[in-house]
């Protein structure tokens, strides 16, 4: 078994001959697959794969199965569309997610708690869990954080993957690792082993993510050279060559016959399959005559039907991996994240807050070396989000991957910080306890609505260093500047949390993204603006997004840099995470690019997520533009909206001007319908997007 699989999120299902002759339907999250085996999604139960997708293709089918795909969160009904906020903080969404995370829990099926704290009684709840609590020495000096305990044992047969995939100790083979745990777990918990086992635990996390990361690099490296582990059980001949006779690409005109009808949910498996392996050794495995584009186009066509994403999105995720990888990604994407709390400092420690959820029935255990304030929930016989200590403000539910750009921000006690899109405010809250309810934090966000539930956990969670308000985020610095940071969470297509959002399989248009990209270079140059480079202790900007996308993430970093000589982009500090592309599809950024950092749920099993950090330097004379020049900008900005279908905001005219070579299309158009409107003629058009 391949090193990454052990830990790691299970393997992709394996894509079988067909047992049967179903139609293909759009994988929706709401609806209920009865399927065979064939089609099983990946399980976390299911250990005995390889992590590689490709390697389990070898698999004998399995006994028929029922699969239930999992119960999506209904998409945002504020009108909030695109804002892309992976957080799950809203009281509502949080507890119908609670609730809905562990309703198939063996121990409960209790309803999720709807009151509020004084309704609780204690005592039925401690009575609930059969007996005495556990107690454990919380106090020995030997580690800060002692490896988290279960009042019982766990009874889930295996635990759902730890966050940042892993794989073991290299000394063991994994029947003996297994076998240790499982001594290990048996053994009784006591001071003196705690502590080692926690620090066991911790090393064994970070040697293997740093493995699995390395092993993804090399898979995309070795794409063209490497693909011996694709069994095509025995349709190979004896060179290793694919029967020339076993796979036929359908002609476009088959292709076009095809899209008449529903096609045959194995067909499309196999032909997945085919192409995959045609792919990864084109030369050799090409039917004659056929182009590799061509068994890209079938493919991506096949990945949107199967996994029910419209076409553009489908190829635009596609074109971020290779081919194997791709795949990888669009299964994790059917699968849910870790449940993850984050411990809120203002209110207790992490140690306290485990042993109290542990009393209540909660297996849990820290998230990873990386954040000594993060939990990650594997099986609650309560609603994790409506415990005592929840509504008393001790946790914050939170994405693991929502830590990160507040780890990258580091603000530090007594400065003055701007969330510029907080709301729901996990991160913001995140900020006032680093910052230990000193100094000030101004949380912004556009939409009001959203700021109740901002305004509800700031309070819950006992931040008293925060100010609430709401401006288009553009409108800064002239609100107010001079910050010691800025975090700019900026909203964005979301397509890092597809696997809890699976509207944004199909409602991204290419438009969506023109508009999304737009909108957050306008607020990324705001963002920097409203950075004091004279901060004593700061004077940083961490921009971040859910999305996975280059056109929201290095393009906009990079656009940053090239209008903004003052800021250069630092190293982000965290310990993992991809860098960022330095090119893409023809594109070149800034060779610093490469500081920002990518996450993935197929490699770290977290949402897919990136982060930017820049410092921002005092302003070097005749670098930036005139008055004039920014205006005429302003104008183009708002012709260019107008073109694209958006609608100009009234935004303050310190706005900032758009002249990148991706921009330019639709400048020059904006500048001719200016023309013609004044009864000019326009000159013709240079190098017109054939797209637009
Ligand atoms: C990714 S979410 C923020 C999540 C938040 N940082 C957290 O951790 O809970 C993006 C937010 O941006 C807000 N937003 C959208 N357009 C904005 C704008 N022009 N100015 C400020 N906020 C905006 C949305 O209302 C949304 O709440």
């Amino acid at each position: 078994m391949g090193r990454r699989s052990k830990n790691k999120q299970a393997a992709p299902e394996p894509l079988e001959a067909p047992s049967s002759h179903k139609k293909l339907g759009k994988r929706k999250a709401d609806v209920d697959l009865d399927v065979d085996s064939t089609l099983a999604r990946p399980t976390k139960k299911n250990k005995d794969l390889d992590g590689k997708w490709k390697k389990s293709l070898t698999k004998e089918p399995k006994a028929k199965i029922s699969v239930k795909k999992k119960t999506e969160k209904p998409p945002s009904s504020n009108g909030d569309e695109g804002s892309g906020w992976e957080d799950v903080e809203d009281d509502d969404v949080t507890k119908v997610e609670a609730k809905s995370l562990f309703k198939n829990s063996d121990e409960s099926d209790e309803e999720a708690f709807e009151g509020t704290a004084d309704d609780l009684n204690l005592e039925e709840d401690d009575d609930m869990l059969g007996g005495v609590p556990q107690h454990f020495d919380f106090d020995s000096d030997e580690d800060e954080e002692p490896q988290m305990v279960r009042s019982k044992k766990s009874k889930q047969a295996k635990r759902p993957e730890k966050i940042i995939p892993t794989t073991s100790d290299a000394s063991n083979s994994d029947q003996e690792e297994e076998e240790e745990e499982e001594e290990e777990e048996d053994e009784p918990l006591t001071r003196s082993n705690l502590a080692a086992r926690s620090r066991k635990l911790e090393a064994i996390a970070a040697a293997e993510a740093e493995l699995a990361d390395e092993e993804l690099r090399a898979a995309a490296l070795e794409e063209d050279e490497d693909d011996d582990d694709v069994d095509m059980s025995g349709e190979e001949n004896e060179n290793g060559d694919m029967d020339a006779e076993s796979f036929h690409l359908p002609t476009a005109q088959e292709r076009e016959a095809e899209a008449g009808g529903v096609p045959d949910v194995h067909t499309v498996q196999r032909r997945m399959r085919e192409c995959v392996r045609v792919l990864s050794k084109f030369k050799r495995r090409a039917e004659a005559g056929r182009s590799r584009s061509e068994y890209v186009a079938q493919l991506v066509a096949d990945i949107a039907n199967y996994y029910g994403y419209n076409h553009f999105l489908a190829e635009k995720l596609f074109q971020l991996f290779s081919v194997n990888e791709a795949i990888e990604f669009f299964e994790a994407n059917e699968v849910s994240r870790p449940v993850t709390i984050r411990t809120n400092t203002l209110r207790t420690r992490r140690r306290d807050l485990a042993q109290a959820l542990v009393n209540r029935g909660v297996n849990l255990e820290p998230i990873g070396k990386w954040t000594n304030v993060g939990l990650q929930v594997f099986e609650s016989s309560v609603p994790i989000g409506a415990t005592p200590e929840y509504l008393a403000g001790h946790y914050m539910l939170q994405a693991a991957s929502s830590f990160l750009p507040v780890v990258a921000l580091s603000p530090q006690p007594n400065e003055r910080v701007l969330d510029m899109a907080s709301a729901p405010g996990g991160k913001t809250t995140h900020i006032a306890a680093l910052m230990q309810n000193t100094g000030v934090v101004f949380a912004n966000d556009a939409n009001k609505a959203r700021t109740k539930s901002l305004t509800a956990n700031i309070h819950r969670l006992g931040c008293k260093n925060v100010v609430v308000c709401s401006y288009d985020g553009r409108e800064f610095p002239k609100v107010i500047g001079g910050f010691d940071r800025v975090l700019l969470d900026a909203p964005c297509s979301g397509t890092g949390v597809i696997s809890k959002d699976a509207s944004v399989k199909i409602n991204k248009s290419e438009r969506d993204f023109t508009l999304l990209s737009h909108l957050q270079k306008q607020l990324i140059l705001c963002a920097i603006d409203s950075v004091s480079p004279e901060s004593k202790t700061g004077g940083y900007l961490v921009y971040s997004t859910c999305s996975v996308t280059v056109d929201e993430n290095e393009a906009v970093v990079d656009y940053a840099l090239k209008k903004r000589p003052n800021v250069k982009l630092v190293d982000t500090g965290l310990e993992f995470g991809r860098e960022g592309l330095t090119s893409y599809r023809g594109k070149n950024f800034h060779p610093s690019v490469g500081l920002t950092r990518r996450f993935y749920p197929h490699v770290h099993n977290m949402d897919g997520f990136f982060v930017a950090k820049f410092r921002v330097e005092k302003k070097v004379k005749g670098t930036s533009k005139s008055k004039e020049d920014e205006e005429q900008a302003i104008q183009v900005d708002d012709d260019f909206l107008r073109a694209v279908g958006g609608q100009p905001e009234s935004v303050d005219s310190t706005m900032n001007g758009f002249d990148s070579d991706e921009d330019r299309p639709y400048l020059e158009d904006a500048k001719r319908r200016r023309m013609k409107a004044k009864g000019l003629r326009p000159p013709p058009r240079t190098n017109v997007d054939p797209n637009y």
